[in-house]
C-alpha cells in the first residue's frame, strides 16, 4: 500500500466512523425548533402492559429530541481519563428484593420513633408545574452560606472543609430533627413512622452511619456472591466489618423498605414488576402463544379465535444479525496492546507501531474508545444486512429474516424464550419481557435477571414505521445496538463490563421487525419509582438519592472514558435492579465524541435528550458544545427531580421559562439558589457537600461546569455510601 493509498484508506475509515457518528444525531425523533415553548413538550405514551397499566395521573414521559455534531470538528482537547475498573458488580446471582433482607435472623427491625415536623409549604415553590413527580415541597427559610464555585477547574474556591463549619453543621439545624431516645424506643415507634421524607433518627448512630468511610453493599448481595471479598484501601476487608461477620445490626432508618443500618451500610427494596413477581410464583412459564401480547383482550373463550396478524411481533422465529464469534475477531484489541506504550508515555503515538501490519491504515490512539475496529466491522455488516431487508420490506411489506441471517443461527426462542408480558414502549414499538427455564447449561455468573427457574431478558422492538424513514431507521438501530453492544461488553485487557451500563446482546430479524435483546431490570425505570413516591406522598431518602446518583456518575463516566456521551439521561433511562443496582439504558442518541482513531473530542450543537434535563448550552442557537457536559448537567437534573420529587424548570432557557429564569437571576445576584439552599438532608455534612456540587453542575455557562469525574471525587460523593464499591471511590 502506498502512502498515498494509505491516507485516502485513513479518510474513507474516519469519514464512515464520523458519518455514522453524525448520523445517528439526528435520528429517532425528529429536531425540535429552537423556539418550542415548554407547554409544547411531546408527550410519549404510557406504559402499556398489561402488568403496568396507563396511569391516568402520570406525568408524561419526556420524548427524545435530537442534535448535530459539529462538521469542522473544533477541538476540545480530551481530558485525560484513566479507566479506572469498576468492582464485578454484573447481576448474577440478584434474586427477586424479597423479604431476605427483612428476614434475616442477624437483623433487628427498625422502630423510628415519629417526631412531628413542621411543613412550611413555601409560596410560589419552584417547580410547581403540572410536569411534577408530585406537588413543591415544604421549603423552609434558613441561613445561608455564602460559596463560589470555579466550575472551569472542577474545584470549589471556597474549601469544603469551610462549608462544613457553617450553620448547616449545626445539629440542631430546624430542617432535621434528631430523635434523642434510645434504641428501644426506636423499636417501639416502628408503627409510626413519619411521612416526611426525612425521618427523625437517633443522632449519633445516624451521624455514625452516614459518616461511614467505607461503601458497603447490602450483606445478602455479598453472601451471594456479587461482591468479592476485597481489601480497601485502608487496608480494611468486608469480612472485618461487623455486619460482615454476622453481627446484629440495629436498622436506624427505614422508609418505604429501604433502610439504613447502624454502620452505614443501606439496603434498598424497589418495587419488582408484577409480571416477574407472579412468574416466580409459578412452576413453568406460561404456555405461550404467537403475538399473544400483541392481541386485544376480549376475554379467554375467544382470544383463541384470532389469527395470527401479519404486524404482530413474530419474535420467536427471529434470527440474530451477529457474525459468528470467529468471524468478529480483528486486530483493535492487539492494536490496543502494541499502542498502550504510548500511554505510558514511551513512544511516538505518531509513528506506525513496529508490530503494525501494513494493511492496518487506521491507527488506534484512543485504545479506552468503545467505537474501534471491531464496531466498524460490525457496523458495515450489520448495515447491509438491515439495509437488504429494508429493501425488501419496501416492496414486500416484510422482512426476509432467513436470507440475511446465519443459518446455524439459534432461534430466538431457542435463546431467549418467548414474551411473558411488556414492560414499556418506545419510538418504534414496545419493550417485551421474555423468560425461558433454565437447563443445566446455563452456567452462572448470569448477565441478566434471572432466579430459581427463569432467566429473563428484555426485548426492543423496532419497527419501520413509513418507507421514507428506512434510512434513518437503518442508522438509529445500528447505532444504538453497536453502542449499547460495545459498552457492554467491554473486556479489553480483562475489563469486565460497567456494572452501571444496561448489557445489550444481540439483534436479530423477524418476520416484521428488528429485534434487540438486553439485559432485563425487573424494577423497571426511575420514572416509575419517582411516580409511586409521589401517589404516596413520598420522595427517595436523601441517602438512596446519593447512592442512585453516584451509581449514575459512575454509569456515565465509563461511557465518557470510551469516547461516548449519553445526551438523554432521564429518569425514564435510569433502571433498576430490586436491590438498588442501576443500569443506565437507551443509547439510541447517545454521541460518539471520540472514536479509537482519535485524540480529540468532537463537539455538537442543536437539541438532543428531552427538554426538563437538557442543559442551558443546546438552546442557544448555533453554539458548539461538549457533549460530556450535557450529561453532568442531566444528572443533576435527575438528582433534583429524586429528592424534590419535581423539576426545578421545564426548560433551561431564560426566555422560555420563569423558573429557570429566576434560578440565574438569583445566581447572579446573591451566588446562591434558595432551592439548594434549602434542601433537605439527614446528614448536615452531606447537605453542605452536595450544595456546593449542586451549584458546580449547574453552572450555565459549559466551561464553568464541573466534569463527570471531578464530580465524583468530591467530598459529597466520596461520602457518600453505595451498594457498589467502585475502585475510585
Ligand atoms: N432492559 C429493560 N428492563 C426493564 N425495563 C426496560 C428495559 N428497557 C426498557 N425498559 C422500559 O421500557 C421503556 C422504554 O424503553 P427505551 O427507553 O429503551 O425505549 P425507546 O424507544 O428508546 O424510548 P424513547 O422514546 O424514550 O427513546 C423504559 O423507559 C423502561 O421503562
Amino acid at each position: 500500500m502506498t502512502a498515498q493509498d494509505g491516507r485516502e484508506h485513513q479518510g474513507l475509515a474516519d469519514r464512515r466512523a464520523r458519518s455514522f457518528s453524525e448520523s445517528f444525531k439526528c435520528l429517532f425523533k425528529p429536531s425540535r425548533s429552537r423556539g418550542a415553548s415548554p407547554s409544547n413538550v411531546t408527550r410519549l405514551p404510557y406504559r402499556s402492559s398489561s402488568s403496568s397499566p396507563k396511569r391516568n395521573s402520570e406525568p408524561p414521559r419526556r420524548s427524545t429530541i435530537s442534535a448535530q455534531l459539529d462538521p469542522k470538528a473544533p477541538s476540545v482537547w480530551q481530558h485525560t481519563y484513566t479507566l479506572r475498573r469498576c468492582s464485578p458488580g454484573m447481576p448474577k446471582l440478584f434474586k427477586h428484593a424479597g423479604s431476605e433482607a427483612s428476614n434475616s435472623p442477624t437483623r433487628r427491625r427498625s422502630r423510628s420513633n415519629k417526631k412531628e415536623e413542621a411543613k412550611n409549604e413555601s409560596p410560589g415553590s419552584f417547580g410547581s408545574t403540572s410536569n411534577d413527580f408530585r406537588g413543591t415541597q415544604g421549603l423552609r427559610s434558613r441561613s445561608s452560606s455564602n460559596s463560589s464555585c470555579d466550575g472551569s477547574n472542577g474545584t470549589t474556591t471556597s474549601s469544603e472543609s469551610h462549608w462544613a463549619m457553617d450553620s448547616l453543621l449545626d445539629h440542631s439545624d430546624n430542617d432535621v430533627i434528631p430523635y434523642r431516645g434510645s434504641n428501644k424506643d426506636v423499636l417501639n415507634a416502628r408503627d409510626k413512622v413519619p411521612d416526611d421524607f426525612i425521618d427523625s433518627y437517633e443522632e449519633d448512630a445516624l451521624h455514625r452511619a452516614t459518616s461511614y468511610p467505607i461503601s458497603l453493599p447490602p450483606k445478602q448481595l455479598y453472601h451471594e456472591g456479587l461482591y468479592t471479598i476485597r481489601s480497601h484501601t485502608d487496608g480494611e476487608s468486608l469480612k472485618s466489618l461487623p455486619r460482615f461477620a454476622g453481627a446484629d445490626l440495629t436498622c436506624i432508618i427505614e422508609q418505604d423498605g429501604f433502610k439504613v443500618y447502624e454502620d452505614g451500610s443501606h439496603e434498598h427494596n424497589v418495587k419488582v414488576m408484577e409480571i416477574v413477581t407472579k412468574l416466580e410464583k409459578s412452576e413453568s412459564l406460561p404456555v405461550h402463544r404467537q403475538g399473544s401480547l400483541s392481541k386485544p383482550k376480549l376475554g379467554i373463550a375467544l382470544s383463541g379465535l384470532f389469527k395470527h396478524h401479519k404486524d404482530e411481533c413474530d419474535i420467536e422465529n427471529a434470527l440474530s444479525l451477529l457474525p459468528n464469534e470467529n468471524g468478529s475477531e480483528t486486530n483493535h484489541k492487539k492494536q490496543a496492546t502494541d499502542q498502550s506504550c504510548d500511554k505510558n508515555g514511551k513512544g511516538d503515538s505518531n509513528s506506525i507501531p513496529p508490530t503494525q501490519n501494513k494493511k492496518d491504515y487506521l491507527k488506534i490512539v484512543n485504545p479506552d474508545a468503545s467505537l474501534g475496529d471491531d464496531e466498524l466491522k460490525l457496523i458495515n455488516s450489520l448495515s447491509s444486512k438491515i439495509h437488504t431487508s429494508l429493501q425488501h420490506y419496501l416492496h414486500e411489506k416484510n422482512l426476509k429474516p432467513a436470507a440475511c441471517a446465519r443459518e446455524e443461527a439459534p432461534t430466538f426462542q431457542e435463546s431467549y424464550g418467548h414474551p411473558v408480558g411488556t414492560v414499556g414502549a418506545g419510538a418504534y414499538g414496545e419493550v417485551k419481557v421474555c423468560a425461558r427455564s433454565r437447563t443445566d447449561s446455563d452456567i452462572p455468573p448470569f448477565q441478566t435477571y434471572h432466579d430459581d427457574k427463569f432467566i429473563y431478558y428484555a426485548v426492543k422492538e423496532l419497527k419501520p414505521k413509513t418507507n421514507n424513514d428506512l434510512e434513518r431507521f437503518c442508522t438509529k438501530i445500528t447505532s444504538e445496538f453497536i453502542i449499547g453492544h460495545s459498552l457492554s461488553h467491554y473486556h479489553k485487557n480483562g475489563q469486565k463490563p460497567a456494572p452501571n451500563i444496561l448489557s445489550v446482546f444481540d439483534i436479530l430479524e423477524s418476520s416484521s421487525s428488528f429485534i434487540e435483546v438486553m439485559e432485563f431490570c425487573p424494577a423497571g425505570d426511575l420514572y416509575g419509582m419517582l411516580v409511586d413516591k409521589s401517589k404516596s406522598k413520598g420522595r427517595l431518602h436523601p441517602l438512596e438519592a446519593d447512592c442512585f446518583m453516584k451509581q449514575l456518575l459512575h454509569g456515565v463516566k465509563f461511557m465518557h472514558d470510551h469516547g461516548i456521551a449519553h445526551c438523554d439521561l432521564k429518569p425514564e433511562n435510569i433502571l433498576f435492579y430490586p436491590h438498588g443496582l442501576l443500569k443506565i439504558c437507551d443509547f439510541g442518541t447517545s454521541s460518539v465524541f471520540q472514536t479509537a482513531w482519535e485524540r480529540r473530542v468532537h463537539t455538537q450543537k442543536g437539541t438532543i435528550g428531552s427538554e426538563p434535563y437538557m442543559a442551558p448550552e443546546e438552546f442557544v442557537n448555533g453554539e458548539y458544545y461538549d457533549p460530556r457536559l450535557i450529561d453532568c448537567w442531566s444528572c443533576g437534573v435527575v438528582y433534583v427531580s429524586m429528592v424534590l420529587g419535581h423539576h426545578l424548570w421545564k426548560v433551561a432557557s431564560r426566555e422560555k421559562d420563569i423558573s429557570f429564569d429566576t434560578f440565574c437571576k438569583e445566581m447572579t445576584r446573591t451566588k446562591e439558589f434558595k432551592v439548594f439552599e434549602e434542601l433537605k438532608h439527614v446528614n448536615s455534612e452531606l447537605a453542605a457537600t452536595r450544595k456546593i456540587a449542586l451549584y458546580c453542575i449547574f453552572q450555565w455557562e459549559p466551561k464553568k461546569r464541573i466534569s463527570i469525574d471531578k464530580l465524583l471525587g468530591m467530598q459529597w460523593m466520596k461520602h457518600t455510601n453505595c451498594c457498589l464499591i467502585y475502585e475510585s471511590s
